[in-house]
């Protein structure tokens, strides 16, 4: 039933004339492309997927720019990659990482919670839930090599993952720093974090809106290696063999076992979260905080 649902949102979300539009990656070949057994690039204009078939495994690239920001459009796409991963039974495992320059994900795209309607926020929420949900109960094995800066809904993109490696510059912050936006991160959003850090480190994070640096990320546990940066990659490749190298229904089974409890309680309360966003982000304070959050970035530059 709740896979139906998710279908339904993925099916809709395919058949949006933007999606239908997407077109492959221009192919390349080679060493490049993964594995040098001729098998290409694929993808759409916001992600690029290099697979390297003898591996079963797929380099899968955000190329959202300037700040890889989770639009629908990009989420659409990001899904849609996904799932063609997921169906072709050549890859058993993901590495999600980005190709914007000191920047994994600048979370949310603001501009889709500024300034629209009702009817757009519902839309939008339905597919940040369902990238959740597909991520989070992926059966490949997913592995983030984050090289870059990752806040609020780019760090929990990256707590959907089995394992993240973090590149040690003290620029690249992670975490859930919604509160320092006047927003409130969802019950699910807590939750994943809840499941990697644990209860109280949670608490403090999510009050305090805190973004953490790469050695401190990695002593409250939100990623599970800090590398240098020009090792992020080689080290999600060998994590990701070490990960592979378990008999896959074993796996998969143990994954399903940890994460459904959280996505179950989501896929209940869908309706009820969509419903609770859309009033929430209609508030007249919530957009007079986001706009002068947007505003705030914008004059940055000035
Ligand atoms: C009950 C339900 C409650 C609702 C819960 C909703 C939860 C929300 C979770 C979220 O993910 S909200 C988004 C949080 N994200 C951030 O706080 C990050 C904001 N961005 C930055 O801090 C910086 O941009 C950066 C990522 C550190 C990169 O810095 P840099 O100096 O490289 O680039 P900028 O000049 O700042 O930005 C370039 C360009 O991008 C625009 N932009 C940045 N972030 C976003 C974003 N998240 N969404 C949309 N647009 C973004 C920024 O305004 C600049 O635009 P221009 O000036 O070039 O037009």
């Amino acid at each position: 039933m709740a896979l139906a649902v998710g279908m339904r949102v993925l099916t809709r979300a395919l058949l949006r004339p933007w999606a239908r539009g997407l077109r492959v990656a221009p192919g390349r070949t080679g060493p490049a492309a993964g594995g040098g057994d001729g098998m290409r690039c694929f993808g759409s204009p916001r992600v690029l997927v290099e697979p390297d078939p003898a591996a079963g495994v797929a380099v899968v690239k955000m190329r959202n720019p300037p700040v890889n920001s989770l639009s629908l459009e990009f989420l659409t796409e990001l899904l849609i990659s996904l799932e063609k991963l997921e169906n072709d039974k050549t890859f058993h495992g993901i590495i999600l990482t980005s190709d914007c320059p000191g920047i994994f994900s600048a979370g949310l795209d603001l501009t889709e919670m500024c300034g629209r309607k009702p009817e757009h926020y519902v839309e939008y929420w339905k597919a940040v839930q369902e990238t959740w949900l597909r991520f989070y109960l992926s059966n490949l094995v997913v592995i983030a090599a984050i090289n870059g800066v990752s806040p609020a809904g780019g760090c929990l993109l990256s707590l959907t993952c089995d394992y993240r490696v973090l590149a040690n510059n003290p620029k690249y912050t992670i975490g859930l720093n919604e509160t320092l936006l006047g927003i409130v991160a969802p019950f699910w959003f807590k939750d994943t974090m809840v499941n990697t850090i644990g209860h109280r480190a949670t608490e403090r994070a999510l009050q305090l809106g805190l973004l953490f640096p790469p050695a401190e990320a990695l002593r409250v546990g939100v990623v599970d290696q800090v590398v240098p940066e020009d090792q992020v990659q080689s080290t999600a490749r060998s994590v990701m063999a070490q990960w592979l190298a378990i008999p896959d229904h074993a796996r998969q089974l143990t994954k399903t076992l940890m994460r459904k409890p959280t996505a179950d309680r989501l896929l209940t309360e869908r309706d009820a979260d969509i419903q609770t966003f859309v009033r929430f982000i209609c508030r007249d304070s919530v957009q007079k905080s986001l706009h002068a959050y947007l505003e705030k970035l914008k004059q940055k530059k000035g």
